[in-house]
């Protein structure tokens, strides 16, 4: 039998709505949240994402605002805009699109964040916390994978997670997370040998490569609950992911498609955390 589709557009619209509603009541408490994007260069990508958070952040009535700066940006003058919005009281969430420039350290820019506004959870305390466990900000695609897999009820304790790609954005700290939630995880990446072989035993299937289709049915056991976080252009212009969605939706039990799978959980999540950093002040 098919796999069910994970549809993460209709579940992110469902978690706007309900963000909504929270932000509402904060609005009625004196809180208006606010999102600060730092937007540097001119990666079209980038660009297109930046204003889907823009237009996601405005339909639930978080304020935002899009510091645009030139590629030419030195990682001096970024520091000094970060530390300008860390100072803002107005602002409550800042995130700095990544990639960034390759004279930036990104590292750099993200230990300058105040950790109370790292509304991508990407700072060392952040991600420390998460580590132990701890109610913090978790980084915005691991947390909408999460999130997925708990809207259709997947047991996650004691399955084992195989997780493709190490990136400090998606593979580490969703390994992380799964691991919190009392999975076995194995990490897998472009050294590892006999690939196949790791993912053939996967409960939960997490592909975060960056290479279209590179997964197909012969990877994944029957029944493997298959999470698809590549986004690929084609030179058609289709959009496609790591998974070669076509076969392994036979064999999965459940699998995200892409587009409108984890992308725009991304997003949601990014709501979340603003909403959580702005209710962090009330709590002061
Ligand atoms: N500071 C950050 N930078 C980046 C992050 C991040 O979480 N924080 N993640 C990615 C990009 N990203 C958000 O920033 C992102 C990627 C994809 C989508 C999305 O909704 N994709 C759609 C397709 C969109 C299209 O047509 O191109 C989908 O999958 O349906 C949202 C956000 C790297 N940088």
């Amino acid at each position: 039998m098919a796999a069910e589709i994970i549809n993460g557009k209709d579940l992110a619209q469902e978690l706007r709505m309900s963000l909504k509603d929270e932000v509402t009541e904060l609005k009625q408490k004196g809180i208006n949240p606010h999102l600060t994007v730092v937007l540097v260069g001119d990666n079209p990508a980038s660009r297109s994402y930046v204003k889907g958070k823009e237009k996601a952040a405005a339909e639930v009535g978080i304020s935002s605002s899009v510091i645009e700066l030139p590629a030419t940006t030195s990682e001096e003058e970024l520091l000094d805009q970060i530390h300008k919005l860390n100072e803002d009281s107005v602002v409550n969430g800042i995130l700095v699109q990544l990639p960034l420039p390759k004279h930036i350290s990104e590292q750099k820019v993200i230990d300058t964040i105040n950790p109370n506004k790292d509304v991508d959870g990407f700072h060392p305390i952040n991600v420390g916390k998460m580590m132990l466990g701890e109610d913090t900000f978790l980084p915005c695609t691991p947390y909408g994978i999460i999130t997925m897999l708990k809207s259709r009820n997947i047991n996650i304790e004691g399955k084992h997670a195989v997780i493709i790609g190490r990136s400090n954005i998606v593979g580490k700290p969703v390994g992380q997370l799964l691991l919190n939630e009392n999975a076995t995880v194995t990490y897998c990446h472009s050294r590892t040998a006999n690939l196949r072989e790791l993912t053939s035993k996967a409960d939960i299937l997490i592909v975060a490569i960056g290479r279209p289709n590179a997964i197909t049915a012969d990877d994944i056991k029957e029944g493997a609950v298959v999470i698809d976080v590549g986004i690929n252009r084609l030179e058609t212009g289709k959009l496609t992911g790591d998974v070669d969605f076509n076969s392994a939706v036979e064999k999965a039990s459940y699998i995200t498609p892409v587009p409108k799978g984890v992308g725009p959980m991304t997003i949601a999540m990014l709501l979340k955390n603003t909403v959580k950093a702005a209710k962090g002040l009330e709590n002061r």
